[in-house]
């Protein structure tokens, strides 16, 4: 029998699915085991054998399939966006009574992604202000992305461990939406633009400076040595794991510091 992993993609003619597939098919340690959409029932994935099930679905789908997949004792790598503390209580209660299975929750497998948020909670503290900007192709359900939610909500807290005083910000009358979605005191703000593919900037300005930090992902293949990575070390991390850094800085020997994102919060992708 091969030891290759056996790998099932859900949202597998999708944008990203269709990437993943192609990214599973291509590496020699795995094999694919299903390629399932929408419509497609899921019993195809115990039948096939399958050890790990990559979720690039839609929010609405998400939690469903990955009810099926920690019930059937499959490990789940999930991209899909729209995660709240109460949904994350969800997976945690199955993943409990299923304590030998994995789910691993990527806001985004880029890894210069994870880098940006990374380096966006080091600078956190350092200025007085910080927005974030995301810019995304138009066909996007969700609004901001996860990823940032996320680098807001870590900044975020890096202030408040540093005890940072609130933003300045006069705005007494505004535009609905002038000045974003506020995430735990950050403004984050989205464009949905024809062209774009993923991209973000983390913005810190003080007096007299201004420090940008800027990814962009320039097709979805940037994303699948991430999802690769993810499929290959959830197989040893039982419980619910939220963000590619937990195993991405432990492969490669970088230090940890600051926290990493052990606990996880609303709209954590
Ligand atoms: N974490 C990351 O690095 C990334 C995450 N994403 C997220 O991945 C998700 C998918 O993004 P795209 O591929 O752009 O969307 P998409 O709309 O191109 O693909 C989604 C696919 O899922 C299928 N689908 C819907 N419900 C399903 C179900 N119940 N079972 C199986 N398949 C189902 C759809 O038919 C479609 O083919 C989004 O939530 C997006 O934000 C996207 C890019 C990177
Ligand atoms: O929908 C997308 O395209 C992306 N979704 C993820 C998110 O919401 O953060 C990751 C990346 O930004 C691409």
């Amino acid at each position: 029998m091969s030891n290759r992993i056996r790998v099932a993609v859900l949202g597998a003619q999708g944008r990203m699915g269709s990437e993943a597939v192609r990214a599973v098919e291509a590496a020699d340690d795995m094999e694919l085991s299903a390629a399932v959409d929408r419509d497609d029932s899921l019993d195809a994935l115990t039948r096939a054998g399958t050890q790990v099930a990559v979720d690039l679905t839609h929010p609405d789908a998400v939690l469903g399939n990955l009810e099926f997949c920690v019930r059937s004792g499959i490990h789940g790598v999930v991209g899909t966006t729209g995660w709240t503390d109460e949904r994350l209580a969800r997976v945690r209660g199955w993943l409990a009574d299923s304590p030998e299975t994995g789910v691993l929750i990527a806001p985004n497998f880029g890894i210069g992604a994870v880098l940006t948020m990374r380096f966006a909670q080091q600078a956190a503290r350092f200025f007085e202000s910080a927005e974030v900007v995301e810019l995304h192709h138009p066909n996007k359900a969700d609004a901001p992305s996860g990823t940032a939610v996320r680098t807001a909500r870590l900044i975020a807290q890096a202030r408040q461990d540093a005890g940072c005083a609130p933003q300045p910000d006069a705005t007494s009358t505004a535009l609905d939406g002038a000045r974003g979605a506020d995430v735990d005191g950050v403004p984050v703000h989205a464009v949905r633009l024809r062209g774009l593919v993923a991209h973000q900037e983390v913005l810190f300005g003080d007096e007299g400076e201004i420090l940008t930090i800027r990814h962009d992902s320039m097709n979805r293949g940037s994303f699948m040595p991430g999802v690769l990575l993810g499929v290959r070390r959830i197989g040893t991390a039982p419980g619910l794991t939220v963000g590619l850094e937990n195993f991405l800085f432990d492969e490669q020997g970088l230090s940890d510091e600051p926290e990493a994102s052990g606990a996880p919060g609303a709209g954590d992708g």
